[in-house]
C-alpha cells in the first residue's frame, strides 16, 4: 500500500491542480492533511478506503445569481453560494457570509473547516457554508431585506431541517436571519428548523447570540487552567467588533481580564483602562457605525488606522475575532516580543500558516479556530434540538451545555495531543479528534 507521505503529497497535488486559484481552501486543507499523518499511519484502513479524497471534495456546490434592486431603483446582481461539504454525521450545518470578498475559495475553506469543527462539538451536524459577495455596509434595511429575499428565493430549493441548516456569519446577524426566514416561510410554509440564529419570538435559542464569544472564553479557560494559569488579571487584545468579538469581550471581562482593544476593517481602538462594552454595543449593534466613533465617546481611548496586530504593547492573550488571515508572520513575531502567552481564535483561520509556525516555535499556547469558536455552531445545533421538540430551554440551561461542550472540545484535543505525542499541539489535536469521528462514519457508510 502507498505510504502516508506519498498519499498526502499526491492529494495536495490533485487539489492544487483542480483548483489552482483557491488559496484559502488549499491553506485550510493542507494544514489539516499534514496534521492527520499520524492517524493515517495508525489507521491504514482510511488510506485504503481513500477517505481523504472524499473529505476534501464537497458533496455538492451550489452557485446562483442574486438580483436585487436598491432604493434608487437600480438593479444589481450578486453571486450566491452554498457548499454542502459533508453529511457523514448529520445535515450540512454552517453560516452564511455577506462580504465583498466572498468567493468559492473562501466558502469552501469555511465549509471544510466546519466539518471537523462540527464533529468536535459531539453533536450530529455535518459541514456546510454559504454566502454572497454582496456588501451590506451602508445599505438600508429595505435593501438588505430585498437582497435576503432574493437570496433565499434560490437557496430555499436546496435546504431543509434535516438536509442543510444555514445560520449567520460575517454580515449576517439577527436582522438578516429574520428576512431570510420570512422569505423561506412565505414560499414553503412554517419550518421551524430551517435556519438557526432566529429571533427568540420565532424559534430562536436563548444564548445563540452570545454563544461563539462566550464559548471562546470557556474554551480559553479550559486551556489556560490546564497550563496551571488563570484568565484573571490578564491583558487581552481582541480584534473585530462584531458578534464574536462583543461577546468574547463581555465574558473575558466577567472573568477578570483587561481587554484593551477592539477593531473593524478600518482601524482599532486602544483603551489601556479597558474597553467599555456598552459603548461598543451601542456603536456596533444599535447604530451599525464605525469603531472610530468609540474614541470620540471614551476619553481614555485612542483610535488608530490599520491592523490591531501592529500595535506594540505588552499583553498576555490574543483573541482574533474578525476575519481570515488577519495575522501574518511579522505580526506573530511582534506577539512574541510583546510577551503573548496564549492565542485563541474566535474568527475562522485568522492566523496564516507562517503565523501559526511562529506560535508553535515560540511555545505560545495556541487554540485553533475550529476548536475555540465551535460554541456558535454548537448552540445552533441545540436550537435545532429545541425546534424539533418544540420547546425552549432557559438561558442557563443552554449556557451550561455550551460550557460543557467547550470544555469537552478542549479535552478531546488535549487527549489526541497526548495519544499521538504531539507536544502540546492543540491544533493537530483538534484536527485529529474532529477527523476520527467523521472518518469512522464515512467508512461505515461505504463508498461515499
Ligand atoms: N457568528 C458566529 O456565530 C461565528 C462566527 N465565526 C467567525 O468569526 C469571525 C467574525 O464573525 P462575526 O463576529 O459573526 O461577524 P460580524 O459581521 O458580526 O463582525 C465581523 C467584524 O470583523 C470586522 N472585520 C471584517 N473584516 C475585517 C478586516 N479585514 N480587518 C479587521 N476587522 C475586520 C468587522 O468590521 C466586524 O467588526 C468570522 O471569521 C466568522 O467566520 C466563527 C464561528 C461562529
Ligand atoms: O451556527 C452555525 O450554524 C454557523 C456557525 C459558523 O458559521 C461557524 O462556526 O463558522
Amino acid at each position: 500500500m502507498v505510504d502516508v507521505e506519498t498519499y498526502i503529497n499526491d492529494l495536495k497535488e490533485t487539489i492544487t491542480h483542480r483548483d489552482p486559484n483557491q488559496s484559502e481552501f488549499q491553506e485550510a486543507v493542507f494544514t489539516v492533511l499534514d496534521s492527520l499523518k499520524p492517524v493515517l499511519k495508525k489507521h491504514p484502513e482510511y488510506v485504503k478506503a481513500n477517505i481523504l479524497a472524499s473529505l476534501v471534495e464537497p458533496e455538492r456546490v451550489i452557485q446562483f445569481r442574486v438580483p436585487w434592486q436598491d432604493d434608487e431603483g437600480n438593479f444589481h446582481v450578486n453571486r450566491g453560494f452554498r457548499v454542502q461539504f459533508n453529511s457523514a454525521i448529520g445535515p450540512y450545518k454552517g453560516g452564511l457570509r455577506l462580504h465583498p470578498s466572498v468567493n468559492l475559495s473562501i466558502v469552501k475553506f469555511l465549509g471544510f473547516e466546519q466539518i471537523l469543527k462540527n464533529s468536535l462539538t459531539g453533536l450530529p451536524i455535518g459541514g456546510g457554508k454559504g454566502g454572497s459577495d454582496f456588501d451590506p455596509k451602508g445599505k438600508s434595511d429595505s435593501e438588505i431585506m430585498r437582497f435576503c429575499q432574493s437570496f433565499m428565493t434560490e437557496l430555499q430549493k436546496f435546504i431543509g431541517p434535516d438536509l442543510d441548516v444555514p445560520a449567520g456569519d460575517i454580515g449576517v446577524g439577527g436582522r438578516e436571519i429574520g428576512f431570510l426566514y420570512g422569505q423561506y416561510k412565505r414560499l414553503n410554509g412554517f419550518q421551524g428548523g430551517i435556519l438557526t440564529g432566529k429571533g427568540l419570538e420565532y424559534g430562536g435559542s436563548l444564548a445563540r447570540t452570545e454563544a461563539t464569544g462566550f464559548g471562546l472564553i470557556y474554551y480559553l479557560n479550559a486551556l489556560i487552567k490546564d497550563q496551571g494559569d488563570t484568565l484573571k488579571g490578564k491583558t487581552v487584545k481582541i480584534s473585530g467588533a462584531g458578534n464574536v468579538a462583543i461577546y468574547a469581550l463581555k465574558k473575558a471581562q466577567e472573568n477578570g481580564a483587561n481587554v484593551v482593544t477592539v477593531s473593524d476593517s478600518n482601524g482599532y481602538v486602544y483603551d489601556p483602562n479597558g474597553i467599555d462594552l456598552a459603548t461598543v454595543k451601542q456603536i456596533k449593534e444599535v447604530e451599525r457605525g464605525r469603531i472610530k466613533e468609540y474614541a470620540d465617546r471614551v476619553s481614555t481611548a485612542k483610535y488608530f488606522e490599520g491592523s490591531v496586530w501592529d500595535l506594540d504593547i505588552d499583553y498576555d492573550i490574543a483573541l482574533p475575532c474578525a476575519t481570515q488571515n488577519e495575522i501574518d508572520e511579522t505580526q506573530a513575531k511582534l506577539m512574541v516580543k510583546d510577551g503573548v502567552k496564549y492565542v485563541a481564535e474566535g474568527a475562522n483561520m485568522p492566523s496564516n500558516s507562517a503565523a501559526i509556525a511562529v506560535y508553535k516555535d515560540s511555545k505560545i499556547v495556541y487554540g485553533p479556530a475550529k476548536a475555540a469558536n465551535a460554541g456558535g455552531v454548537a448552540v445552533s445545533a441545540l436550537e435545532m434540538s429545541q425546534n424539533s421538540e418544540r420547546l425552549s430551554w432557559t438561558f442557563e440551561d443552554v449556557d451550561n451545555r455550551l460550557k460543557d461542550i467547550m470544555e469537552n472540545i478542549y479535552q478531546k484535543s488535549a487527549d489526541a495531543d497526548k495519544e499521538y505525542d504531539l507536544g502540546k499541539d492543540f491544533q493537530a489535536g483538534a484536527n485529529i479528534a474532529g477527523f476520527e469521528k467523521v472518518a469512522k462514519a464515512m467508512l461505515a457508510q461505504g463508498l461515499v
